[in-house]
């Protein structure tokens, strides 16, 4: 009642019959339901309007809807017709400028500014960070690492209760971009693979202490260091396109994001051996077989299971949520950040090694080729 009359007073002028006709259209086109309350309070309104205050008998026990738009409209009593047009055209206008306002906004309007490798979207309680180099298979440059841990940096304080991460184009990521080795002068090697390495440990590092829960959302092949965070993350979704490989032996490099301790833990010293010392790929089946991976969806419908299932997720309480992951992971933090640091250490001598050097030259003049 305290709605009605305050669309009673809004307007000074009466309603016309016109503009009763087409408020009447408009709640044809509404996209949100109003909800059971207000659609009562339309009818009540459309009656009281129509025809007047409400006179016929009211309907029996058990015929429940009829009984609730009976109810609805007596209890308008004597209201006025034209007053009853009035609010009836009052109450449209509200919900046709609510239902407005509620509209999904384009990604581009709700992208997030600032990143120029990432696309960073929220919605829905949900932060969603896109590797965003398709032509490059997602592969990850230093301005792309630093901006990863931008946005997670970003997310861990905003009001999302899920982060999510993942890749636009057909693959996932490609792991690092082997153009960070080019380009470095001779004797600045040493250096360079330093500064890699602490850059590694920050980007590493900020998995481990990432406070809320983190999802991959793997869109299609994972290789290197995209594969190897993945033990970091509290629910691994993969396409069934995707597929996981971590060549680090071919590449003259030892494994890092703390696969050499997870990937054991999650699916044994023999399966994770095979994948880090041997470069096994795995197929999603084979990865969600072996505990990597939560859940794989078929290509075809992946996108639109996935977030229903987030979206669901989502609307869980979010404080018990962040809480449970800090329980877990807390056990656990102190001996990850050495993990890293041991990888690092043992990495950042590695990429000074002729295995490694030889390696990337061969990736690089494989592009000359092309
Ligand atoms: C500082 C922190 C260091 C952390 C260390 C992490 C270790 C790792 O992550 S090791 C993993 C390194 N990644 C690779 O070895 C993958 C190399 N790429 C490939 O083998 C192939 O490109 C592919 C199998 C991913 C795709 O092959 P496909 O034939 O389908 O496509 P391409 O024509 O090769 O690729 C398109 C385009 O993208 C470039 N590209 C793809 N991946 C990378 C990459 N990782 N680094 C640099 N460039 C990459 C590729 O060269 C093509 O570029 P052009 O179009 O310019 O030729």
């Amino acid at each position: 009642m305290q709605a009605l009359s305050l669309h009673m007073s809004k307007t000074a002028m009466g309603a016309s019959q016109k503009d009763f006709e087409s408020a009447m259209n408009q709640v044809k086109l509404l996209k949100k339901d109003p909800g059971n309350e207000v659609k009562l309070k339309l009818y009540a309104l459309y009656k009281q309007t129509t025809e007047g205050p409400c006179n016929t008998p009211r309907p029996g026990v058990f015929d429940l809807i009829n009984k609730a738009k009976w109810d609805a409209w007596n209890a308008l009593g004597n209201l006025p017709k034209e007053t009853a047009r009035q609010n009836y055209v009052d109450l449209v206008s509200d919900l046709s400028s609510s239902d407005s306002s509620s509209q999904v906004k384009p990604e581009a309007d709700r992208k997030q500014p600032g990143y120029e490798t990432l696309v960073v979207t929220s919605e829905d309680s949900i932060t969603k960070i896109m590797m965003n180099r398709p032509a490059k298979k997602n592969a990850l440059t230093i301005q792309m690492y630093r901006e990863i841990m931008l946005a997670l940096e970003a997310a861990s304080k905003d009001d999302s209760t899920i982060i999510v991460l993942t890749g636009n184009g057909d693959y996932y990521s490609s792991g690092n971009d082997l153009m960070n080795f080019m380009n470095i002068p001779p004797g600045e090697m040493e250096k360079e693979a330093k500064n890699g390495a602490i850059l590694l440990r920050d980007f590493v590092g900020c998995f481990i202490d990432f406070p809320k829960p983190l999802v991959a959302v793997i869109n299609g092949p994972a290789i290197g260091i995209s594969v190897t965070i993945l033990g970091l993350f509290d629910l691994v979704y993969a396409s069934d396109r995707a597929t996981f490989h971590t060549p680090f032996t071919h590449l003259g490099q030892s494994p890092e994001g703390c696969s050499s301790y997870t990937f054991p833990k999650i699916m044994g010293q023999a399966k994770a051996a095979e994948m880090l010392m041997f470069g096994k790929k795995l197929t999603a089946r084979e990865a969600c077989a072996q505990g990597l991976v939560t859940e794989v969806f078929p290509d075809s419908t992946f996108q639109k299971e996935v977030w229903t299932r987030l979206k669901a997720y989502s609307k869980l309480p979010r404080n018990t949520l962040h809480i449970s992951k800090q329980s877990i992971r807390n056990l656990e933090k102190e001996k990850l950040h050495a993990v890293n640091a041991e990888e690092n250490s043992v990495l950042q001598e590695r990429w000074l090694s002729d295995e490694c050097i030889n390696a990337v030259m061969s990736f690089l003049s494989r592009k000359a080729k092309l």
